[in-house]
């Protein structure tokens, strides 16, 4: 099976989890990037279902939006009983790098709000300890320098992503080198930098259920 085929499954699988966790009348929560696409894919013919969604991101908001999903602002909406997102790394403790889009922000907003969190991901992106995909940290721009100098004391190699503005207006710092043996606790390290408007661990609240695509079938962990 190709990479997108093993999206394509796993995001199948979380509109079928969505249809029987999410009561008709509910607000999905929807995140950003290739997998989460194919999830607003899956999620379009149950449409009517719904009352619409909350999403993490521009891009994510226009591609419902061309589903005709109605998208609500996270301001008026209370509850979330699931949300749906890909990732760039997760482990066996479903903590997670997020980021790769540059939504990060947003879906750990999103996240917050939503009671079950579901990680879809091809089999590819299951390591044993994080880091290797450098980890994306959201930061106010004239804070760009000390942010980095502050990142580079934690053991990481920080990389500006070229002509990249967040959709909060920001810049993300991608950082390599990192051996993440402690992500709760380099989730919260880092966001205490000032400047630092998030990071792309979620590990303080990690998934609850990953459905891994694998050449077997979708394997659900969790
Ligand atoms: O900012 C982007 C998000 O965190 C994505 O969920 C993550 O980058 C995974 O994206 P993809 O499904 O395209 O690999």
């Amino acid at each position: 099976m190709t990479q997108d085929e093993l999206k394509q499954a796993v995001a199948q699988a979380a509109a079928d989890y969505v249809a029987e966790k999410a009561p008709a009348g509910a607000i999905i929560g929807v995140g950003t990037g290739s997998t989460a696409n194919f999830f607003i894919d899956a999620l379009a013919p149950l449409k009517d279902r719904y009352r619409g969604a909350v999403a993490s991101s521009e891009a994510t908001r226009k591609r419902l939006e061309g589903h005709g999903i109605p998208v609500l602002d996270l301001n008026e909406v209370e509850h979330i009983p699931v949300y749906v997102d890909g990732a760039d790394e997760v482990d066996a403790g479903l903590n997670m790098i997020k980021g790769g889009g540059g939504a990060l922000t947003r879906e750990k907003i999103v996240a917050a709000v939503a009671d079950i969190f579901v990680c879809i991901a091809d089999g590819s992106k299951l390591v044993d300890t994080m880091g290797k995909f450098p980890l994306p940290v959201e930061v106010i721009p004239m804070a760009r320098a000390h942010v980095a100098r502050q990142l580079a004391k934690l053991g990481g190699k920080p990389v500006l992503r070229e002509d990249f503005v967040t959709d909060n207006g920001n810049l993300i710092l991608d950082v390599h080198g990192l051996a993440i043996t402690d992500p709760k606790g380099l989730e919260a390290q880092i966001n205490q930098i000032v400047g630092v408007v998030t990071n792309g661990l979620f590990a303080v609240r990690p998934a609850n259920l990953l459905l891994l695509g694998t050449a077997d079938g979708v394997r659900r962990i969790g």
